[in-house]
C-alpha cells in the first residue's frame, strides 16, 4: 500500500470547495447535499437533460446514481456524461441494484459504456457485474466486499478506471494499486443513502485532486470511515447517527484524518 496524504488532499477539497453535479436518486438528494456541505464541498442536484450536459461543463466532478430511474432520468444522464467528457471533468458511477431488473441492467451497461473515471457500489452491485448472481436484496448489498475484490480487479483494468467496493471494509483498485479502508460503523446500512452520499463525497474528492482518481477515492472513504465510527460512539440508533455523522463530517480536520485512518 501506498501512502496516501488524506490530510492534504481534504485540506485542498475544502480549500476548493468542488462544485459537483449529483444525479441521485429521489431517496438520496437531500441527504447526499447535506453531507457533502458538512465535508466542504457545493452540491447541486441538476439531472435534466435540457441542462444536465451543460452544466456539467462548468462543473468539478459530476456523479450519476441509478436509484429512481426512469426514461428522462437516463437522458438527463447520457447527457450528463457526455457534457463531463467533453469537458475533461472526472463522473462517478453508482450502480444501484442494477441486477434487480433487465430495464435497471441495460441502463447501467450503457452508462459504464460510456467511460466513468470511478464506479462504486457496494459489494453485491460490483459482484454482479462478473454475472455471478449476487446475493443482493434490491439496494442493499448480501455479499462480502471480499467477495467482490476479483471482479473489481477485473473491472478496474478492463476499463481503465477506479473501482469502490463498500462494505465493513471498504476496496478500492485502479488495477494496479489497492487499498482496504476499515472504520465506520454498523449504523450506516441502517440509514438509507449514505452510500449513495458516498459517492457524491467521491466525485467532489475527485474533482479537487484531479491527478489521482484513486488517491482522491481512498480519501473519501477514509473520511466516511473516520466519521462514521466517531459518529456511532455519540448516536443511540439509525435517527441520532445520521445527524451525529453529518456533525463530525463537518468537525474532522486533515490531521485527525490522518491520525485515525484505517488503511491497509
Ligand atoms: N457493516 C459496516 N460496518 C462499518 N461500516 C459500514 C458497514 N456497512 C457500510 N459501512 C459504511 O458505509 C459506507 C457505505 O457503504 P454501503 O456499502 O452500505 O453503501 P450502499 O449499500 O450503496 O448504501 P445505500 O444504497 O443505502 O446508499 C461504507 O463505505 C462504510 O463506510
Ligand atoms: C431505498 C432506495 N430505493 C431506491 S434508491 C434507494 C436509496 C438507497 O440506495
Ligand atoms: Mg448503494
Amino acid at each position: 500500500m501506498t501512502t496516501i496524504a488524506v490530510d492534504t488532499i481534504l485540506e485542498k477539497m475544502r480549500a476548493e470547495t468542488p462544485l459537483v453535479q449529483c444525479i441521485t436518486n429521489y431517496v438520496a438528494m437531500n441527504i447526499a447535499a447535506n453531507v457533502l456541505l458538512a465535508a466542504g464541498a457545493s452540491p447541486a442536484m441538476i439531472h435534466a437533460e435540457e441542462e444536465a450536459g451543460e452544466f456539467a461543463g462548468i462543473v468539478s466532478a459530476l456523479t450519476i446514481n441509478i436509484g429512481t430511474l426512469s426514461p428522462p432520468w437516463i437522458a438527463g444522464m447520457k447527457a450528463a456524461a457526455a457534457g463531463a467528457k467533453a469537458a475533461g471533468t472526472p463522473w462517478v458511477l453508482d450502480p444501484v441494484a442494477h441486477f434487480a431488473t433487465s430495464y435497471r441492467a441495460r441502463a447501467a451497461q450503457e452508462i459504464l459504456d460510456l467511460g466513468p473515471t470511478i464506479l462504486r457500489g457496494n459489494a453485491s452491485e460490483i459482484l454482479a457485474f462478473s454475472g455471478a448472481t449476487s446475493g443482493g436484496k434490491g439496494v442493499d448489498a448480501g455479499d462480502t466486499v471480499e467477495a467482490a475484490e476479483e471482479t473489481a480487479r477485473a473491472l478496474a483494468r478492463e476499463r481503465k478506471m477506479v473501482v469502490a467496493v463498500t462494505g465493513e471494509t471498504d476496496f478500492v483498485t485502479d488495477g494496479e494499486r489497492e487499498a482496504r479502508i476499515g472504520g465506520g460503523s454498523a449504523l450506516m446500512p441502517q440509514v438509507t443513502a449514505l452510500g449513495c452520499a458516498l459517492t457524491c463525497l467521491v466525485g467532489a474528492f475527485a474533482g479537487a485532486w484531479r491527478d489521482d482518481a484513486f488517491e482522491a477515492t481512498v480519501t473519501a472513504l477514509a473520511l466516511y470511515g473516520v466519521a462514521g465510527k466517531r459518529a456511532h460512539q455519540l448516536a443511540q440508533g439509525p435517527g441520532s447517527f445520521q445527524v451525529a455523522f453529518l456533525d463530525t463530517l463537518a468537525a474532522i480536520n486533515p490531521a485527525e484524518l490522518k491520525a485515525k485512518v484505517e488503511i491497509a
